[in-house]
């Protein structure tokens, strides 16, 4: 279900029907009074996020809070109820080919590798015009684990690949979901900073979804925190990094 490499929910951008003309903004995603759900019902109301280009922002929150369903609306991969989503001024308005044509890219948190295709397999569905070279010049971890099969990587490796072939697409703005999931916190030590690498040297905007709150928080520069399917709390990540006990209340919708 990823929303620009080649998985399920992936549309073939080239097929796409042209996205609307942009309008000029300064935020790399842009995200204003969205409400979003499933079958007609909002599962999240009233949400206004932006990250500028080159800015991690943390969005966090307890179970079933509605941060999945906010990447996914964001993605156009829901309709939107109500509000507006633009990426680089690009209105996405619930349709995923706009959004892959806005350069916006989701890696979803089982991650979308293909178990059965070696590294080098999934790597080659990028389809890059550049080839598979600069995701081993980004993470040379991969080199020796080309010839694999993806369903003997560890979790860590997995979610490696996936983001390493998620950035041959070269997105400008890029949502992680619980990008950590089933990882032990060395190897989310080992992968975040990647991120943080991504955002500072490609001028990427990157959304993370995460439960390491800590870890998140230390690559982060923004973060919300939402509960009930609403942000109910937003701020500074090096601030609110300081003050857990605001993030606790928040996560309890004090
Ligand atoms: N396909 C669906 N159909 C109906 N309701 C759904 C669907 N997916 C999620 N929901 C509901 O929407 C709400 C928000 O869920 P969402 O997955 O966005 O939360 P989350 O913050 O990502 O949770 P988690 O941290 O557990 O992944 C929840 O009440 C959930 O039950």
């Amino acid at each position: 279900m990823n929303a620009t490499s080649p998985t399920a929910e992936t549309p073939d951008a080239s097929q796409a029907p042209d996205a609307p003309a942009a309008d000029r903004t300064d935020d790399a995603l842009a995200i204003r009074g969205l409400s979003a759900g499933y079958r007609g019902v909002p599962a999240v109301r009233d949400i206004d996020l932006q990250v500028p280009a080159g800015s991690i922002l943390a969005l966090l929150g307890p179970n079933g809070a509605g941060k999945t369903t906010t990447l996914r609306a964001a993605a156009g991969l829901l309709p939107v109820l109500g509000g507006s989503v633009t990426v680089l001024g690009t209105p996405i308005a619930g349709r995923v080919e706009h959004a892959t044509r806005a350069g916006l890219c989701l890696i979803p948190d089982n991650r979308g590798v293909f178990h059965r295709l070696t590294v080098a397999e999934n790597l080659r569905l990028a389809r890059s015009k550049d080839g598979y070279g600069p995701a081993l010049d980004r993470f040379p971890q991969l080199r020796g684990l080309l010839n694999r099969r993806c369903g003997l990587l560890s979790g860590g490796e997995q979610q490696l690949l996936a983001i390493a072939r998620t950035l041959l697409l070269r997105p400008r703005v890029l949502l992680v979901d619980e990008m950590s999931m089933g990882l032990s916190p060395v190897a989310v030590q080992r992968i975040l900073p990647e991120l943080r690498r991504v955002a500072d040297e490609d001028g990427t905007a990157i959304v993370l979804v995460e439960q390491h709150i800590d870890q998140a928080l230390s690559v982060a520069d923004e973060a919300a925190v939402m509960h009930h399917g609403r942000i109910v709390l937003t701020g500074p990540a090096a601030e609110l990094r300081q003050d857990r006990a605001r993030i606790q209340r928040a996560y309890f919708g004090d």
